[in-house]
């Protein structure tokens, strides 16, 4: 596409210095990944402003620059189209040059605070079990229809926009006609989702997170909101309080509840069967029959309720849901089980990241441990939401019996400063300091009687720790055997 025909298509202005209308071969945020041909939308960030970088983006072979206007007597050393909004323009123009994807499927979005990778998972699954090959993006990784875990070099639980689209049409190629999106308040803030044709969105719930980028739970609250605003078909959590300020939100919606009588898809007496597995009864539109939750928590029946919602809507019949929920595997760090045998103690993995989830966690595990229950958890810091330390130290010292206190990519902010925070914040005595991941990990694991479950929280499947400015490979599923084997876990810088 010529940019002229670019600019035309999306209202923007003609370049402010002439051109010899350059095919456009794609579109980009950030200078140093710009491949020649692509226009650089230069943004004006809270870390940077992207204008500095446009030198850079030329060098590596943009062809124009898209911007909300340059500073007076700057000089550009690419032809320079301003329009209203430089986020607005990059998702527009990545759609557009990828060839509006999710126009040619059936596009799911799932938002809430909690349970977006589970129940994006789910949701995926259950639509593969009805027939429909489905592509999956979420903060554990992406697949194609295929089913293979991939992961993308950025971390991000939603990414930009170029990144997005760009996914959406590889999913597409490989044949997908559904794809599931695992879209955080980030995404739908910075406009990274602008331009995806949603059929559907789910509402897991809100709790409090990421209040020191929306500045208020109500502003946290509008930008969730805004998925199930632009979905024609809503699936709300009846359980969740903020669910009746969402009705109406979207052109037409269905409810499910784990907890309430009231509400169309509704879960009930939850068991465990004679081999172990828990199955629980479900009441909906698809009928009424007993499926199996594959996933530990009774929390775990309103994800699957969202999703059977999902699959139904889009043909999946009840035998189709219960299928695909006695196969399904969770994804990776959500209540993983990393170690069980009879001389050791059981070792679980699992995202918890918010003093709910954690509370939730904990709860979950309670009743199958038949020791102690331990925690080994941390807080993110550095530009994150500081105002969970407190609480979720109060819920591990609450609910788990024994805790130790560590790292959770702390980036820039000393340690210690978290750690002390969160010893302060102990609501009993049963707590332990050790600030090093691998080494808290390896005592907790190797003190545990075999009777004990040990929770490693926060980090889930992830692939990275980070601290100050350096990234370092990670696997909390690692960390947990070295300590089976006597071994403390060794770190890698990721460079
Ligand atoms: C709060 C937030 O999400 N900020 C994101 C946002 O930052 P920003 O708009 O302030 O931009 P900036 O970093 O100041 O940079 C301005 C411009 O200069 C460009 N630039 C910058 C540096 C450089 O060397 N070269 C360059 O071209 C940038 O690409 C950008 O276009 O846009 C940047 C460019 O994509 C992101 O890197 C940055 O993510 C930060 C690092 C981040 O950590 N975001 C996390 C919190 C996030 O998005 N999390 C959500 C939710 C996770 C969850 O559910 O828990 C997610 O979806 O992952
Ligand atoms: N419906 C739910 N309500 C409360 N907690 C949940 C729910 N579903 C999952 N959890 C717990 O929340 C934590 C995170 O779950 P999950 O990774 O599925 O979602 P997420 O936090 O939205 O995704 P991400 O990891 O991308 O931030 C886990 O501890 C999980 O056990």
């Amino acid at each position: 596409m010529r940019l002229s025909d670019l600019a035309a298509a999306l209202g923007w202005p003609l370049p402010s210095v002439p051109t010899t209308d350059p095919e456009v071969t794609g579109v980009t945020h950030r200078a140093d990944w710009t491949a020649p041909g692509n226009v650089f939308v230069a943004i004006r960030g809270q870390q940077a402003d992207g204008h500095q970088f446009l030198n850079q983006a030329a060098q590596r072979g943009a062809v124009a620059a898209v911007g909300e206007g340059l500073q007076d007597g700057a000089v550009t050393p690419l032809p320079y189209l301003s329009v209203p909004t430089a986020r607005t323009a990059l998702a527009d123009a990545a759609a557009l040059l990828a060839g509006s994807p999710s126009q040619a499927m059936t596009v799911i979005g799932v938002t809430g605070t909690d349970g977006k990778t589970t129940t994006a998972w789910l949701t995926a699954a259950l639509l593969r079990a009805g027939g429909m090959e489905t592509g999956l993006l979420s903060s554990a990784g992406y697949q194609l229809p295929d089913g293979e875990l991939r992961h993308y070099p950025a971390h991000f639980t939603t990414p930009e926009a170029p990144q997005l689209q760009g996914l959406l049409a590889q999913m597409r190629r490989s044949g997908a006609q559904a794809a599931v999106i695992e879209t955080s308040s980030h995404a739908l803030t910075l406009e990274r989702v602008r331009g995806v044709a949603w059929d559907a969105a789910v509402w897991t719930h809100l709790s409090r997170e990421h209040l020191d980028f929306h500045g208020s739970l109500e502003n946290y609250f509008a930008a969730k909101r805004r998925l199930i605003e632009a979905a024609p078909f809503a699936v709300l959590n009846a359980d969740d309080p903020w669910t009746e300020r969402l009705r109406g939100a979207a052109n037409e919606e269905t409810t499910y509840s784990a907890a309430r009588g009231s509400s169309d898809w509704r879960a009930s007496d939850l068991r465990e069967e004679a081999d172990g597995r828990a199955s629980f009864l479900v009441d909906g539109p698809a009928g009424r029959f007993r499926a199996a939750l594959p996933l530990t928590g009774h929390f775990q029946m309103g994800n699957a309720l969202a999703a059977m919602a999902v699959a139904w809507r889009f043909g999946a019949s009840a035998e189709d849901l219960q299928r695909g929920l006695s196969q399904f595997e969770g994804p990776p760090g959500r209540m993983q089980l990393l170690l069980s045998a009879p001389d050791q103690p059981r070792v679980i993995s699992d995202s918890a990241h918010t003093p709910d989830s954690l509370s939730n966690a904990l709860q979950a595990l309670r009743p199958l441990t038949a020791g102690q229950l331990w925690v080994i958890v941390g807080s993110a810091a550095g530009g994150r939401d500081s105002s969970k330390w407190e609480p979720m130290a109060a819920a591990a010292t609450a609910l788990a019996d024994r805790v130790i206190l560590t790292e959770a990519d702390h980036r820039d902010t000393p340690l210690n400063q978290i750690l002390d925070v969160m010893a302060a914040a102990a609501t009993r005595p049963n707590f332990k300091c050790i600030g090093d991941r691998a080494e808290a990990i390896a005592y907790a694991v190797q003190h545990a009687t075999p009777l004990d479950t040990v929770l490693i929280a926060n980090k889930g499947g992830e692939h990275f720790l980070q601290r100050g400015q350096t990234v370092y490979e990670w696997s909390d599923a690692e960390a947990a055997q070295a300590a089976l084997r006597g071994e403390v876990y060794q770190v890698r810088d990721k460079a």
